[in-house]
């Protein structure tokens, strides 16, 4: 039986890691810790989390998360790294905060502002990269850093045109739409309900969006070069779900049927990704509660471009789901024990 700690359960990301915890006979779920919730039961903050609905959630300590063999930690930016040096080294530690995400110290701190903490292993295990899959690098690791919600849905979508030299590594144009629950569940003025409701904006513009920088990392790893990339986030009214259409110019050279036999050679043995049929496009409502990723791949021959569109779950494969399967990776488990394929319908 694994026991397992849950810091940050009070927050969406962390109760998506309880709910799917919940369905694995292999786990013992150990403490639940918060911050401002310290005290109160999950009932009280997560109702649908019945099972758990007496726990009383600690604070987010070191001493409350020791002696467990796997850590989520799903805390704001910057809360993990005094957390996590006070663990056992041979503690499975899994992050879903952004601060051991990047490789780059000087990204970091231009887009985040605040000292680069490390950098951890990445928990994209469907990336290609130059000697196979970052699953690879998954495999026994004891500190893993979940990727960002953007650039899960993003990197999937993109990463196989470059990984065959499909497309040029510049003038890569992502928009992308996301559920309010990305944002978080603490107060923000620009999430008020009566706003954002009936409403679709842009925040970020201008490539000043962190997940900038994380998106470039992880296609550079996937086609060996550096790329740059244009990103605009937009808000959609909706709870959940993103949606990501990601164009790139096409290389010299490349026919437009070679584009979707790359994304299928790179896809067809993934359980998490679906390469829909050719003329079905990816919705966010298809893989609510799901761990995954939709997406469909188009050239448009016109302006020479690659057109990719990807649907995720932000809390489930976007972060919950993906911190299961790199637990699985970690722990030598198969790698989709415990984790949805089906999703929630309408
Ligand atoms: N939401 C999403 O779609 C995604 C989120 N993530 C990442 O997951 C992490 C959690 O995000 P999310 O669940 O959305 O955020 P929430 O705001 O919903 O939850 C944050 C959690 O952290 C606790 N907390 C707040 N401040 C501190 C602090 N100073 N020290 C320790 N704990 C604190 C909160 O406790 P309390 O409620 O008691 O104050 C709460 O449990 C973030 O790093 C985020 O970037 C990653 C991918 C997608
Ligand atoms: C709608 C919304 O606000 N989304 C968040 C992304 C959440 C996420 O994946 O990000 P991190 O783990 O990197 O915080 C944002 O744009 O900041």
């Amino acid at each position: 039986m694994l026991k397992i700690a849950v810091a940050g359960a009070s927050g969406y990301a962390g109760g998506e890691i309880l709910r799917l915890l919940l369905g694995r006979p292999d786990v013992q779920i150990g403490h639940v810790t918060a911050a401002s919730s310290a005290g109160r039961t999950l009932g009280e903050v997560a109702p649908h989390l019945s099972p758990l609905a007496d726990r009383v959630l600690l604070d987010s300590t070191a001493e409350h998360l020791r002696d467990h063999d796997v850590v989520f930690l799903a805390l704001p930016h910057g809360a993990s790294a005094s957390v996590v040096e006070q663990l056992a080294p041979d503690t499975v530690v899994i992050d879903c905060g952004a601060d051991f995400r990047l490789q780059d110290a000087d990204a970091w701190t231009t887009f985040y502002d605040t000292p680069h903490a490390g950098t951890w292993p990445y928990g994209l295990p469907e990336l290609l990269t130059a000697g196979g899959r970052q699953r690879d690098a998954l495999r026994g690791a004891r500190r893993i850093a979940v990727p960002g919600c953007y650039p899960t849905a993003c990197t999937l979508a993109l990463a196989p045109a470059f990984a065959a030299g499909l497309v040029q590594p510049r003038d890569v144009v992502i928009v992308a739409a996301s559920g309010t629950s990305g944002a978080g569940r603490s107060l923000k003025p620009h999430l008020l309900g009566a706003e954002v409701m009936g409403a679709m904006s842009p925040y970020g513009v201008g490539g000043t969006h962190r997940h900038t920088p994380e998106i470039e990392q992880n296609l550079a790893v996937a086609g060996g070069a550096p790329v740059r990339v244009s990103f605009t986030p937009t808000l959609a009214p909706m709870p959940r779900g993103i949606l990501a259409t990601c164009t790139a110019p096409l290389a010299d050279g490349v026919r437009p049927g070679q584009v979707r036999e790359a994304y299928a050679a790179a896809y067809t043995d993934e359980p998490f990704v679906e390469l829909l049929p050719s003329g079905s496009w990816p919705s966010t409502g298809s893989v609510l509660g799901s761990n995954m990723v939709h997406l469909q791949v188009e050239v448009d021959e016109r302006v020479g471009r690659v057109v990719a569109v990807a649907a995720v779950d932000n809390l489930t494969k976007g972060t919950a789901g993906a911190a299961l399967q790199c637990m699985n990776l970690a722990l030598g488990l198969p790698e989709t024990t415990g984790l949805p394929t089906a999703g929630i319908a309408p």
